[in-house]
Order: structure tokens, then sequence, then C-alpha cells
């Protein structure tokens, strides 16, 4: 693996939405190199939009994501699993060497070296031996185990990750959080949205609590408090009964 040279990411008075609608504003903050960071908030609260903004796959409503330094631009995104088709007729192998496609481009061809590296990830997420079965043949948690194998190939300096951990038992999540630990000892940025409070007290020094809002940002065991947790619920009650009043509004 090349020596990470992560960017800073930052969030310049940033307001995201669709349509022109915001669903998250007043974002401000920076994201150090080699930072662990969760993102956590209730249903709806933005933490996904927050991840496909910084992936540079949302434009700001308004304010700017700026990434700057480092191996900028070089982003690896993975996006919630129920939004990945697994119904493309490919083999595990195979859809895990397309993280060296997505890094090198798509005549860069496959040689030994690509070839030992896929083998290498299969191992490291324990694949190996399905490594010739259809991707559509896996459960939810040889997918997850699929995809960050495809994020070791990818190898970039900057990993997002949407709910990594969703639907999948507790020695897989163990499993694919010593990945995570491995590529924050490597250097790497790391950006997760978790619903699993306990794992990110655990695990991720820093957190990005978001309802609508931020409502806190920085050391995760200030920012997962109780007050802040209310906050954050409270915050999302708020723009619900917002949103409801003026779709009632539409209505009449
Ligand atoms: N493509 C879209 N078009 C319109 N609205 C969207 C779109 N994607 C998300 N939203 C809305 O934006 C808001 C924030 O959604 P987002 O998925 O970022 O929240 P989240 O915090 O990741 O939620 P969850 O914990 O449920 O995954 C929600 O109200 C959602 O309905």
């Amino acid at each position: 693996m090349s020596a990470p040279a992560a960017p800073t990411i930052t969030l310049e008075n940033l307001t995201l939405g669709y349509e022109g609608r915001d669903v998250v504003e007043g974002l401000d903050g920076a994201v150090r190199p080699g930072e662990l960071l969760a993102l956590c908030g209730p249903n709806g609260g933005g933490k996904s939009t927050i991840l496909k903004a910084i992936a540079g796959l949302l434009k700001p409503l308004s304010g700017r994501v700026r990434i700057a330094g480092g191996s900028a631009g070089e982003i690896a995104y993975l996006p919630q699993s129920a939004d990945i088709d697994v119904t493309f007729p490919i083999r595990v192998g195979e859809f895990v060497s397309l993280g060296a496609l997505r890094r090198r481009g798509l005549f860069a061809g496959s040689n030994a070296e690509e070839r030992a590296r896929v083998a290498a990830a299969l191992e490291a997420v324990g694949l190996s031996s399905l490594e010739r079965r259809p991707l559509g043949a896996l459960s939810g948690g040889q997918l997850q185990r699929a995809l960050f194998a495809r994020l070791i190939v990818e190898d970039r300096d900057v990993i997002l990750l949407d709910e990594p951990f969703g639907a999948i038992d507790r020695a897989t999540t163990e499993h694919l959080l010593t990945l995570v630990e491995r590529w924050h000892a490597q250097g790497r940025t790391v950006i997760a949205a978790l619903h699993e409070f306990d794992l990110v007290r655990r695990a991720f020094p820093t957190t990005l609590l978001v309802a609508g809002r931020p409502i806190f940002f920085g050391d995760t065991r200030r920012a997962l408090s109780e007050e802040n947790l209310a906050a954050a619920e409270l915050a999302a009650r708020k723009r619900e009964a917002v949103r409801e009043s003026r779709a009632a509004r539409h209505a009449v």
C-alpha cells in the first residue's frame, strides 16, 4: 500500500439538500488528515447527505466542501448496502478487483501485482474461499466483507463508509472494525455514518452529531452525552414538525 497522505477536509458554512430544499445546514469544521470520525444522529438527520457531499456526489446548496493538501480528491466511498446493485452478474473476486479499476482507470489492465492485491484483500476479509461465487449469492455480512475487500484494493487515503455495520452480526462487525482501525493506524482518514453508539464510543475518537444541523462536533464522549443526544432528538422532531406542516399547507 502507498504511504497515505490524506488531505484536510473543511466544511465551510455548508448547507446541503435536494431540489433546493435544505436537509442539513450550518456545517462548519475541519476533518484533519488521519482522523477517525463518526457521523451520528437520528434517522433523516443528514449523515448520508454529508458523506455524499464530501464524496463530491452532491453539490452544496450553499457553502462548500474544501479538500486540500495530500492526495486531495482521492476518496473511496461505500454507500449503504441497500443502494448497491447485486444483480449484476459478477463473481466475488472480479467485484473486488473493480477497486483497482476505480483507482487506476479502465485500461490499466490486471497484472500479477494487482491479482496478488485482490487475493490479499479477500484473505483480509475472510472471503478467500468464496472468490468464484456470484456476488448475488452472498449473504448480507459476506457482501459487506466483499465491499471492504474492494476498499482495500482501492487503497485511498480518505474512506467514507455509510452504515458499514448495519444488519451484520457481531463477529463480522468486529472483524470489519479491525480493518477500519488498521486504516486509521495507516494514517488514512475514515468517516463513517453509524448508529451503534457503543461501538462509536469504543472505536471513534471524534464524532459529528447531526440532526438537520450540527449538534456537536468533537470528542466522541462529549458528542454522545445524554444532553447532546436529547438535543439531537428534539432538533429532529422540530424539523419533522416543520416538514409536516409545510406538506399540509401544500395539500390544501
Ligand atoms: N435524493 C433525495 N431526494 C430528496 N430528499 C432526500 C434524498 N436523499 C435523502 N433525502 C432526504 O434528506 C434527509 C436526510 O437524509 P439522509 O439520508 O442524509 O439522513 P441520514 O441521517 O443518513 O438518515 P438514516 O439514519 O435514516 O440513514 C431525509 O429527510 C431524506 O428523506
